[in-house]
């Protein structure tokens, strides 16, 4: 019921036109009332009294209303469909919007294919309802009754004795509706499922090629696509059974009707005309009732398709500005200081392992801090909570003394400048992917920042320059040409952070000096993380930071570090002794 009542919520905005396809169904139900009642007249005032005047004039009327009736159902139709676009298009984008908002920890765990799913078949499933469905169930419910009524008031007694079969055709109604119920919702959890089998398969389509995993993949397609036919097929099943059920006890009510018709009429209880109308009636008896069938199934579907879309929606946002918006951080320096941080990613669990203890680091503005580490050790976390990736689990980490937590979320990221290990391209031109954090920004300073990212000379000579599509529709780029229009969409940022996430690690030697000399310009002023493993990507660093498992292991300058015997000496001679060997 609350599903029920929240799905109308979306439907309150377009209630002025839900209320017009409601005005436009009650003309169309009178007039379909009315008409038989017509031709009873037709009959017993026309015909039976030989007054062809009354038969010409009834059957202009008839004419006429069926004229009225053909406008009000476009009317209705066009209305209806309205009604329930409005609520797609409302329910698309608060969902839309709230996944924008949605942190981390939720895409840790979000399966693609489900969200997807949910925004597309989902909500079709809700729409079907809204528009469509719930308008033909009250204009079932209102020519049923309204039927009755006029049949109640022309002859009581075959009325009655004719709806004899409704008990039964409600109980075969009230089972279908119990057992179609949860197909749907099987139906519509097997569609995600399918959806992310289709998605993951397709965005690791290298992975599976390059694995010859081809066949296997397939098989597990087919697994889901199976269930998904099984479950479809007991629908089929439940449906095949109760609507042709519901069929027979609707054509049964016509056959009594007949037959207790034709025995009033001979009795002369019944006029022909009221015989005649009885015929048409019955019509309004039993569609409503057998579209009931199909209306259980939209309703069914909608009502477990609505709480999949819902759930996202109520997803809690646990990483935004504070509730007045934050301090502004258009101004940050750049002085960043760990204090005391501990962070696991799983705070729910019993206990919680923690990727980080007790982090103690004090930077200071313009500082360019190299952090090392054994894979795993949390070099990436450590930075994911710059930007509020995730926050803290205890302690705080402070931007020119201010809690990062106190700043307006967008403009704390907007400060920090990072290039990640994996660059994502959007299929658009490469101009609008370096411009992607500044859309406002000049060709020229497009093109300044594409320079100190080593990657200028690279674009102007594809076949558009910086107008050639990349991304999924367009030229593919290799790994390290990406990384290089991620460092230049970084550095058009120009922002007082700056981080690098072993942002050369897929680029040769030397590209990686040309970067290096190129990053010392961008990095003058800007306090810079940089995440590395090559010795090569930190000779510039004031100071190393060492991780190992979360915690900070030794912390110094170069010299400092080389003094001591520890993961920094030992990482320096490996890969001397790997340079040696080289040449
Ligand atoms: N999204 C996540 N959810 C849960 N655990 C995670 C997540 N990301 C990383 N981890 C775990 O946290 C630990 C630290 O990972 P992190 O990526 O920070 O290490 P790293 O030092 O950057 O490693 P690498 O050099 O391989 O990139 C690892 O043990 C990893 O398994």
């Amino acid at each position: 019921m609350s599903t029920l009542l929240r799905i109308l919520k979306y439907v309150k905005p377009s209630a002025k036109w839900a209320f017009a396809a409601l005005g436009l169904m009650v003309v169309a139900t009178v007039v379909d009332l009315l008409a038989p009642w017509v031709l009873r007249n037709i009959f017993d005032e026309g015909i039976a009294r030989k007054n062809m005047g009354t038969v010409l004039l009834l059957t202009l009327a008839l004419l006429g209303m069926q004229g009225v009736k053909s406008l009000g159902a476009f009317a209705q139709g066009y209305t209806q469909e309205l009604v329930g676009q409005n609520v797609v298009f409302t329910l698309r984008k608060e969902m839309y919007a709230h996944l924008q908002r949605l942190s981390f920890t939720y895409y840790d765990k979000a399966q693609t294919g489900q969200l997807m799913s949910r925004m597309t078949g989902d909500i079709e499933a809700v729409k079907n309802f809204v528009g469509f469905g719930a308008m033909m169930l009250i204009t079932g419910i209102a020519t049923f009754f309204g039927t009755l009524i006029f049949m109640l008031s022309m002859q009581a007694e075959v009325t009655l004795l004719s709806l004899s079969t409704i008990p039964p055709l409600l109980v075969v109604m009230w089972l279908f509706n119990r057992k179609v119920g949860p197909a749907w919702g099987n139906i519509r959890e097997q569609m995600g499922r399918l959806t992310t089998t289709l998605q993951e398969n397709i965005s690791g389509i290298r992975v599976v090629k390059a694995f010859a995993s081809e066949k296997k993949e397939q098989s597990k397609f087919a697994e889901r696509n199976e269930q998904n036919f099984d479950t479809n097929m007991q629908r089929a099943k439940l449906e095949a059974t109760a609507f042709p059920l519901m069929g027979f006890f609707g054509g049964l009510t016509f056959l009594i009707m007949i037959w207790l018709g034709a025995v009033y009429v001979a009795k002369g209880q019944m006029s022909l005309g009221t015989f005649m109308a009885f015929q048409w009636y019955t019509w309004g008896l039993i569609w409503p009732l057998n579209m009931l069938g199909w209306q259980i199934n939209i309703f069914q579907q909608a009502l477990k398709a609505a709480p999949r879309v819902f759930e996202v929606i109520d997803t809690k946002v646990d990483i935004e500005s504070p509730a007045d918006g934050g301090i502004d951080a258009a101004r940050i320096g750049g002085t960043v200081t760990f204090e005391n941080v501990s962070f696991a990613f799983d705070t729910t669990a019993a206990e919680p392992s923690h990727v980080l203890s007790n982090i103690q680091l004090q930077v200071k503005q313009g500082e360019v801090i190299a952090i090392l580490g054994a894979t795993g050790s949390g070099k990436s976390s450590l930075i994911a909570l710059l930007s509020r990736y995730y926050d803290a689990t205890a302690g705080s980490v402070s931007m020119d003394g201010v809690d990062v937590r106190n700043y307006n979320l967008e403009g704390l990221r907007q400060s920090i400048g990072i290039v990640p290990q994996e660059t994502f391209l959007f299929s658009a031109t490469i101009h609008d992917n370096v411009a992607y954090g500044r859309p406002d920004a000049t060709q020229e300073m497009v093109e300044a920042a594409a320079r100190k990212a080593q990657i200028h000379d690279f674009i102007v000579n594809m076949p558009y320059g910086y107008e050639t599509l990349i991304g999924e529709r367009g030229v593919g780029l290799s790994g390290g040409q990406r990384q290089r229009v991620a460092l230049a969409r970084a550095i058009l940022m120009d922002p007082p952070i700056l981080v690098l996430d072993e942002a050369t690690a897929s680029v040769d030697t030397a590209t990686e000096s040309a970067i290096h000399e190129a990053l010392l310009e961008v990095m003058k002023g800007r306090t810079t993380f940089i995440i590395a493993q090559r010795l090569s990507s930190i000779r510039r660093a004031d100071r190393i930071v060492v991780l190992d498992n979360g915690r900070i292991a030794q912390m110094g300058t170069q010299q400092e570090l080389l003094e001591q015997d520890g993961f920094f000496r030992r990482l320096l001679e490996q890969q001397e002794m790997a340079a040696a060997s080289n040449s």
